[in-house]
C-alpha cells in the first residue's frame, strides 16, 4: 500500500478487536484505525490497549473512512447502515462487512446507494495474526481496493477469495465458526487426559502444543491429512485403537451434521435479515 488508507471500525467487539489487535501488532498505524461503538468502556480498553481513536459517534467517524468495516451483530446491521447513509451521502469509502449470513445487495440496499462493497468472514486467531479470511468482492470493487483489503486481511492470517457470494455460507461454516470447534476438542480433550490421571495443567499445555504441531505440520507438509494420521497409526499400537473409535462414534457423520448445521444458519440469516 502506497498510501495507508484509515480504517474505520463501526463495533468494537470480540471480532474488531482482534482485526484491530492483528492489524497494530503487524505494524498498521494505529493513528489510521479508528473504531465506533456505544460503550465508553469497550472503546477506552480498546483504546488504552492499541492507541487508536475512539468515539460514539458512528456518523463523524464514519465520514472520514476510506475504509469502512461494518463488525455488528447481523441483526442490527440494517439499523446502522440505514443510519449511515446521510453521513455516507456524499462518501465512497470502500464497505467492508464482516457479518455473518448478510448479503452485499442488502448492505448497498440499506446505505442507501451502489459502493465497493468486500464481504469478509475473518476469525478470531486473526488476534494473534493466525486468522483465515474468506473474501467476497461486488462488482464495484476496484483492483486497488480488492488488493488494500487482501493487505489488511493478510496482515492477519491468510486470505482466499471466493467468486460466488453464495460460497460465504460454506466459508462461515468452516473458518468462521471453526476456532470455536477446535475450541471445543482441545476441552474434550483435556478433560478426557485428565481422566486418565493426567493433571490438568500438564494435559493442558500438552493438549495446546499438540493441536498447533499437527496444524503446524499439515501445513508444512505436502502429504495430505489422512497419509499424515496413518503416519501416527502404527500397526496394533494406541492410535488405531483411538481412531477406530472415533470412527465407530461417527465422528465424519458429527463433522457433517455441524458443519451443515452453521451454513444452514447463515441461509437462514440471509434470509431472515433481507426481508426486514
Ligand atoms: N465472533 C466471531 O468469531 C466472528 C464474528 N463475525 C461477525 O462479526 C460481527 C461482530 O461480532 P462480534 O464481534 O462477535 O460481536 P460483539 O457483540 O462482540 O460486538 C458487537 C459490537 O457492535 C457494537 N454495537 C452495537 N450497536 C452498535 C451501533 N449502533 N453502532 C456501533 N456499534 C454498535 C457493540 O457495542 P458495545 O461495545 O457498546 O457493546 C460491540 O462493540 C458479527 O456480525 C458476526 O457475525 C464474523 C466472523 C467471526
Ligand atoms: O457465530 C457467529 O454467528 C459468528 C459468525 C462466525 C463466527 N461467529
Amino acid at each position: 500500500m502506497d498510501k495507508k488508507p484509515h480504517i474505520v471500525f463501526i463495533g468494537a467487539g470480540n471480532m474488531a478487536s482482534s482485526i484491530i489487535g492483528g492489524l497494530v501488532a503487524s505494524g498498521y498505524p494505529a493513528s489510521l484505525i479508528s473504531a465506533s461503538a456505544p460503550s465508553q468502556e469497550h472503546l477506552d480498553a480498546l483504546s488504552t490497549k492499541y492507541q487508536i481513536n475512539t468515539t460514539q459517534n458512528n456518523h463523524s467517524v464514519a465520514a472520514e473512512a476510506d475504509i469502512l468495516v461494518l463488525a455488528v451483530k447481523p441483526q442490527i446491521l440494517q439499523a446502522v447502515c440505514t443510519d449511515l447513509a446521510s453521513p455516507l451521502n456524499d462518501k465512497n469509502p470502500l464497505i467492508i462487512s464482516i457479518a455473518a449470513g448478510v448479503e452485499t445487495p442488502h448492505i448497498e440496499q440499506w446505505l442507501g446507494k451502489t459502493l465497493p462493497i468486500i464481504r469478509c468472514m475473518p476469525n478470531t486467531p486473526a488476534l494473534v495474526s493466525q486468522g483465515a479470511s474468506g473474501l467476497f468482492a461486488n462488482a464495484q470493487v476496484s483492483a486497488e481496493q480488492r488488493q488494500q483489503a487482501d493487505e489488511i486481511f493478510q496482515s492477519i492470517g491468510v486470505t482466499q477469495w471466493i467468486t460466488l457470494e453464495d460460497q460465504m455460507h460454506g466459508i462461515t461454516a468452516l473458518s468462521g465458526s471453526g476456532p470455536a470447534y477446535f475450541f471445543l476438542m482441545m476441552e474434550a480433550l483435556e478433560d478426557a487426559a485428565v481422566k486418565t490421571g493426567i493433571p490438568r495443567e500438564t494435559a493442558r499445555k500438552l493438549g495446546i502444543q499438540t493441536v498447533l504441531g499437527a496444524a503446524e505440520m499439515a501445513k508444512q507438509s505436502e502429504l495430505e491429512p489422512a497419509q499424515l494420521k496413518r503416519n501416527v497409526m502404527s500397526p496394533g499400537g494406541t492410535t488405531e485403537r483411538a481412531i477406530q473409535s472415533f470412527e465407530d462414534g461417527g465422528i465424519r457423520a458429527i463433522f457433517a451434521t455441524a458443519v451443515s448445521a452453521a451454513a444452514n444458519r447463515s441461509k437462514e440469516l440471509a434470509e431472515l435479515l433481507g426481508k426486514q
